[in-house]
């Protein structure tokens, strides 16, 4: 099932033309990581689809039911901007008045469980006004996970956190993905969104320039994996039938005594070095892979 599918989604600002013409799925259960330079229109789609905005033409359906719709609000959680929160509420009393605005009242007990998750548990009965910065997005976290939604958009929920609090995040969004969750998160932190997200997006000037798995993209925009392979010796009468063989399986092999570089088009080249070695009687030691990161592929854009 699809929990996000836009057909055609567009905004126009008076003749700005600012989300161009959106096809996009994401399936129930993916974490979309939703990456765009600024201004790229990120927000833009995101405030349609949570209803903050209406699109200028085009259509959109959340789980399985056409948006708008007042009914599909209870099961989306959107994490609301820091600077929204009320300063003379406190923590607890922000979660109990958003689940309630979402028509999905919640208990204390759920609200001290979802304060808990996502580090705040001490600070339950202070006032937001006296909140860090760090510690306003983790309640803006917890407000759009209160009321257990299905789909869950997040706005840079790590941006401007402290280590220890990323990875506390980070935990925090793999628990609700293995709760079959649907999380659709942007951030601005390449190495993030390749380490947690299932599937990427990337935005450019109002429109989806490609999406898909890290494996997807690599292969899209063709980018090579380099491999150094570290070998016990290899008998001087294989030498040149390997050394041939390998410059036919990949490029830029470099050969030394005991260990090659080579570049490959995919790790099932890399399936195929090793078992090859192994004919040879080869013992292999060590495998290390060289991939692009998301921050190549991106900056290739
Ligand atoms: N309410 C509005 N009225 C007019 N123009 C707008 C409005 N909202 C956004 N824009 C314009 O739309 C463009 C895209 O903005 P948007 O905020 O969607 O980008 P973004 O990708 O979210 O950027 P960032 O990463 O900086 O948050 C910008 O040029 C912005 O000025």
């Amino acid at each position: 099932m699809l929990a996000i599918e836009t057909k055609q989604l567009s905004k126009s600002f008076w003749k700005n033309n600012v989300v161009k013409k959106i096809d996009l799925q994401v399936e129930k259960g993916e974490i979309l990581g939703f990456l765009g330079r600024n201004g790229a229109g990120k927000s833009t789609f995101i405030n349609m689809l949570t209803g903050i905005i209406r699109p200028t033409s085009g259509s959109y359906a959340l789980l399985g039911k056409q948006g708008p719709n007042d009914a599909i609000k209870k099961e989306i959680g959107v994490m609301p901007d820091y600077s929204s929160l009320y300063g003379s509420m406190t923590a607890i009393k922000h979660l109990s008045y958003l689940a309630a605005v979402s028509q999905k009242p919640v208990t204390r007990l759920r609200c001290m469980e979802v304060l808990k998750l996502v580090g705040l548990e001490e600070h339950a009965n202070k006032k937001a006004a006296k909140f860090s910065f760090g510690m306003k997005k983790k309640l803006a976290i917890a407000q759009a996970i209160i009321h257990d939604p299905q789909l869950i958009f997040l706005d840079e929920p790590t941006s401007g956190l402290d280590a220890e609090s990323v990875i506390h995040i980070h935990h925090l969004i793999q628990h609700l993905h293995e709760q079959g969750k649907t999380i659709f998160m942007t951030s601005h932190n390449l190495d993030e969104v390749e380490k947690i997200c299932n599937r990427i997006a990337i935005m450019k000037d109002g429109k989806i320039k490609k999406s898909g798995t890290m494996d997807e993209l690599r292969a899209y925009y063709q980018s090579t994996i380099t491999v150094t392979v570290r070998h016990s010796p290899i008998q001087a009468a294989d030498k040149s039938t390997i050394e041939k063989w390998l410059a036919k399986t990949g490029t830029q092999l470099e050969m030394e005594a005991s260990q090659f570089t080579i570049q490959v088009e995919s790790e099932q080249k890399i399936a195929e070095i090793t078992r090859a070695l192994g004919t040879y009687k080869i013992d292999i030691y060590r495998v290390d892979v060289d991939e692009p990161s998301l921050e190549e592929i991106f900056l290739e854009e």
